[in-house]
């Protein structure tokens, strides 16, 4: 098991108070494992994606325990977590394209990364130029700055440098949304190379976009305003969701081969609840086709068949 996270709770601090949006999310990613993160805008996919490595102000670690390989990280302390990312935990942030530092030739940057970590760069380099090989850019590239590279170079570039020392587990925020729909491809499939190779044992893909986790993610974990809604083997979600939130995010997507005019998307009415101020209970319950007065207390999380996981009253017999 590479990556266990048991209740983990981080919120934002604001003015206004305290901002839930990761609020008691619990879940474990095997070795070998893509897991998808899929839900709306909002619901809390980058805060658990930066809990897991960059957790700082004004984010507000509350509980929660997160375990690799058996250790557990430091989260909320971002000094000592600086001993865990590249080695550990790795993260290809969203917008890391932008956030490339523009004055430093790539291959400086990479050696400035690798001294902080004790590491040499004259010793790694062969690694190095053997994986910019995979992804397809020439070693010349460690001589360019950012700027020259096109946006999907700069993504690839991003991804050999965090994984560069075999993190066990790799977090990709929306890596493949700036990008041209056949850069899309290739990049998630390097994703898929790179858990192949074992440059990294597990990944956590963070996307709006469902087809991509569909062509590349072992299971997929939905969310819901900051709470775990589903988790099920990819195929499974697909096919046979149980949460009536992911069912009507994925009757929402549009199927392959389906032409608008054939068939209507259907929209989820409504909106999620503002996390400042949850409302008690199933978050969901508000737009929930399904709820019940029970819905007011809080779901258990029930194992529906073996790696399929709902959070929802509807799974509880009507007798509990
Ligand atoms: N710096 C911040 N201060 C206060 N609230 C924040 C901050 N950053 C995010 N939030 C709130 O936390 C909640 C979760 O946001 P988060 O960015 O994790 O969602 P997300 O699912 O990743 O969304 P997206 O898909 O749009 O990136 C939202 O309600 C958001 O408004």
């Amino acid at each position: 098991m590479s990556l266990q996270i048991e209740n983990l709770r981080v919120y934002y601090q604001t003015l206004r108070g305290d901002v839930k949006a990761l609020d008691g999310v619990t879940f474990t990613i095997g070795d070998g494992e893509i897991m998808g993160l899929a839900g709306e805008s909002g619901c809390g996919k980058s805060t658990l994606g930066n809990s897991l490595v960059l957790l700082k102000p004004p984010m507000r670690y509350v509980e929660g325990s997160v375990t690799v390989d058996g250790d557990e990280l430091p989260i909320w302390d971002f000094e000592r977590m600086n001993e865990y990312r590249y080695r550990t935990i790795s993260t290809v942030p969203q917008y890391a394209m932008n956030a490339m530092n523009p004055t430093r030739k790539i291959g400086r940057m990479i050696a400035e990364i690798l001294e902080a970590k004790g590491e040499n760069f004259e010793a790694l380099l062969p690694e190095l130029t053997r994986r910019l090989e995979l992804v397809e850019l020439p070693e010349k590239v460690l001589d360019m700055y950012p700027i020259e590279l096109s946006g999907g170079m700069k993504q690839r570039m991003v991804m050999v440098i965090s994984t560069l020392l075999n993190p066990s587990v790799l977090i990709a925020d929306e890596i493949t949304s700036a990008l041209d729909v056949s850069t899309q491809k290739a990049i998630a499939e390097m994703l898929v190379e790179f858990r192949n190779r074992e440059f990294v044992k597990s990944m956590i893909v963070i996307t709006h976009d469902v087809s991509i986790l569909y062509q590349i993610a072992d299971s997929i974990m939905v969310m819901y305003a900051g709470k775990f809604a589903e988790r099920a083997p990819t195929s499974t979600l697909i096919r046979e969701p149980r949460h009536p939130y992911t069912q009507m995010l994925i009757s929402s997507l549009p199927e392959i081969g389906v032409k608008f005019g054939e068939k209507r998307l259907k929209g989820i009415p409504g909106k999620p609840p503002l996390l400042l101020d949850p409302p008690r209970g199933c978050r969901f319950r508000d737009r929930c086709p399904f709820a019940h007065e029970r819905c007011v207390e809080e779901p258990p999380v029930i194992e529906v068949e073996k790696g399929h996981w709902v959070s929802c009253w509807k799974e509880v017999g009507s007798d509990a």
